[in-house]
């Protein structure tokens, strides 16, 4: 091990000090897997000795993964008391959910390196660890320099991902981390001993969920002329008046649908619209009140849903929307309204939000083009004080300036003071401004922040789903220079909105460039997509109508002796949707017995 450790140390030295397409020597005593892992983080604008841990916000800790592994867990947990390691749960996309620990000292270590829950563990993040795993998926052991970050080469870590034993789709991973002078191979078939033990608990609840989700279902089919579907992430039942205005559509759709109406808990019904076009009313009952993912029941209606009102005030009409910026989600045209206000005015506005999520586009919005001038307040501290300043008035040179300071609320508190006093000397035409804001949080503080008497705050980009159309088609504009050239498809879309998108329009925008550079392809289906989205996003494609469609449709069949118009009939579907669904379905009639 000692001859291994210090033969990875010196190869990964090597290669972290060359640059990233010169392939060296080194190259080849690293396993690929850590390789590629380590090329795909440098990628990512990672280094080594600079990575450090990132909290993330909005997923539920207690889920239904965490409550399923931490009931098996408990079971084991004599072993990992006697044992000085680490046992780490995460969602797929690397999230750390739960953490389980007995060595105080190693777990206020963990504590410090963001490897706790609460801290994300993905690969973009922190660089390879064995959440590697998630993207490869199969057990993996990282040992020690094999880690990307410098902080975790006292570690080895051995990790299996968690695939749902029904559905096939990845929910996360577990890991086992000791200090490397524990070592063993061992650590994988505890992991992978522990993982099925998991998947034996999941199978058993998932019967459980099918059965409560058919009492549901038969309790509000009552009156089979009102659309209803009862759903969860493997199963669909849908009345006959359902399955007529549902046509060939995809369960993920739905069960997508129904999932961010509940987690964001909405009430009354929400819009929907089909791959046809087709605009449904959708009215989201959840089948329990705590957890999201245990089904629900909708209630379908042809036509949208009423508009609901937002904070604002009533949704602004296209025709505000701002120049030269796409999107039509409530979030964005709200933003609009508000910021349609503040148009071709002279008072200063801060423009808030995440990195990346439009900041700078929709302060540049806010004035018809004149003199907008940028300065970015990150180039302060390299600059000076001084220096800074002198910038600054450069700028203020041009009477009509509109000046706009990038990142302000990085400005040190002197330099915010200098600036506010070169501001005096000589005052743009107007002041906007756009700085940092993670939702819920307040911006850093500085004096000049004070200066702004009005502030718009720009949504992330997983709080505008429905933008993803409007914004993978400009950027595809924009990277390829052809107007509407290339499409997305539906899956692609549906795919790219599950993912959490911590560096917003910026992300999507290189995702976009990655994509289409260098592509011929006209449509972009999921196969195009660069690998770890793919992996990152993978979620088995469930069949429109499953299991106990499937089975209804056998029993009516059944019970007209296999006369298909009879079947038809008593299915209140048409004898062409009853072929469709036979087709769709994969069910092999010359085997079925009436
Ligand atoms: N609504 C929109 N429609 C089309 N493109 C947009 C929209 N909003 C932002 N963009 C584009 O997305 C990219 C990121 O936006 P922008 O640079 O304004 O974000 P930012 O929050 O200021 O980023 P940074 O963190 O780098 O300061 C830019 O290329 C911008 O042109």
């Amino acid at each position: 091990m000692n001859d291994w450790l210090r033969t990875a140390a010196k190869a990964r030295d090597d290669i972290f000090s060359s640059s990233l397409d010169v392939s060296t020597h080194s190259s080849s005593v690293v396993r690929p897997t850590v390789y590629e892992s380590w090329r795909r983080s440098r990628l990512q604008g990672l280094a080594p000795e600079a990575v450090s841990p990132v909290e993330f916000s909005e997923i539920e800790l207690d889920n239904y993964l965490s409550r399923t592994v931490t009931s098996i867990v408990e079971k084991r947990a004599a072993a990992l008391d006697q044992s000085a390691c680490a046992l780490v749960l995460t969602d797929r996309d690397g999230n750390l959910l739960r953490r389980w620990v007995r060595d105080h000292e190693m777990a206020a270590d963990l504590d410090t390196k963001g490897v706790a829950a609460g801290f994300t563990m993905d690969e973009s993040t922190v660089g390879t660890t064995g959440l590697v795993t998630l993207l490869t998926g199969r057990p993996e052991l990282i040992r020690g320099p094999e880690h990307f970050s410098e902080k975790f080469k006292q570690y080895s870590c051995a990790s299996a991902p968690v695939v749902h034993p029904v559905r096939r789709t990845l929910l996360g991973s577990v890991s086992l981390i000791c200090r490397v002078a524990d070592t063993t191979p061992l650590m994988l078939s505890w992991v992978t001993d522990l993982i099925t033990a998991v998947e034996e608990a999941l199978r058993a609840r998932a019967c459980q969920r099918e059965q409560r989700l058919f009492e549901a279902y038969t309790t509000y089919n009552r009156d089979v002329r009102h659309p209803i579907v009862a759903l969860d992430m493997t199963t669909i039942i849908t009345n006959a008046a359902a399955a007529r205005l549902l046509g060939g559509v995809d369960q993920t759709l739905l069960w997508e649908h129904a999932r961010r109406s509940l987690r964001e808990r909405r009430s009354g019904p929400t819009s929907l619209t089909l791959p046809n076009g087709e605009v449904l009313s959708v009215d989201c009952c959840p089948l329990s009140g705590q957890d999201t993912d245990a089904g629900a029941i909708l209630f379908l209606r042809k036509g949208s849903a009423p508009r609901r009102k937002t904070e604002a005030g009533v949704l602004p009409k296209p025709s505000v929307l701002l120049p030269g910026l796409v999107g039509r989600s409530e979030k964005w045209r709200s933003l609009c309204c508000q910021a349609h206000r503040l148009r071709n005015g002279t008072s200063p506005v801060l423009v808030v939000g995440e990195p990346g999520s439009g900041r700078l586009a929709v302060a540049e919005a806010l004035q018809d083009a004149q003199a907008i001038r940028v300065v970015d307040a990150i180039d302060a501290a390299a600059l000076g004080d001084g220096r800074w300043v002198q910038h600054l008035h450069v700028q203020l040179e041009e009477p009509t300036c509109v000046l706009v300071i990038r990142h302000v609320d990085s400005l040190e508190p002197s330099t915010a003071v200098a600036t506010l006093a070169a501001l005096r000397r000589t005052p743009p035409a107007r002041l906007l401004a756009t700085a940092q804001r993670r939702s819920g949080e307040p911006a850093a503080h500085n004096a000049l922040l004070d200066h702004f008497e009005s502030v718009l705050e720009v949504p992330p980009l997983r709080e505008r789903l429905d933008d993803f159309p409007d914004l993978l088609a400009r950027f595809s504009e924009q990277v390829s220079g052809a107007k509407n050239s290339i499409e997305w498809t539906p899956e692609v879309v549906q795919a790219l909105t599950r993912l959490e998108w911590p560096g917003n329009l910026n992300s999507l925008k290189t995702l976009v460039r990655r994509t289409v550079t260098g592509s011929c392809a006209t449509k972009i289906g999921t196969d195009d997509l660069p690998p770890e989205y793919v992996a990152r996003a993978a979620r088995r494609q469930l069949a429109t109508l499953e299991q106990i469609e499937a089975q209804t449709i056998l029993q009516a069949l059944r019970e007209a002796g296999g006369n298909k118009h009879q079947a038809a009939l008593a299915l209140g579907i048409a004898r062409s949707t009853l072929y469709r669904k036979i087709r769709a379905l994969g069910l092999d009639l010359s085997a079925s017995i009436y």
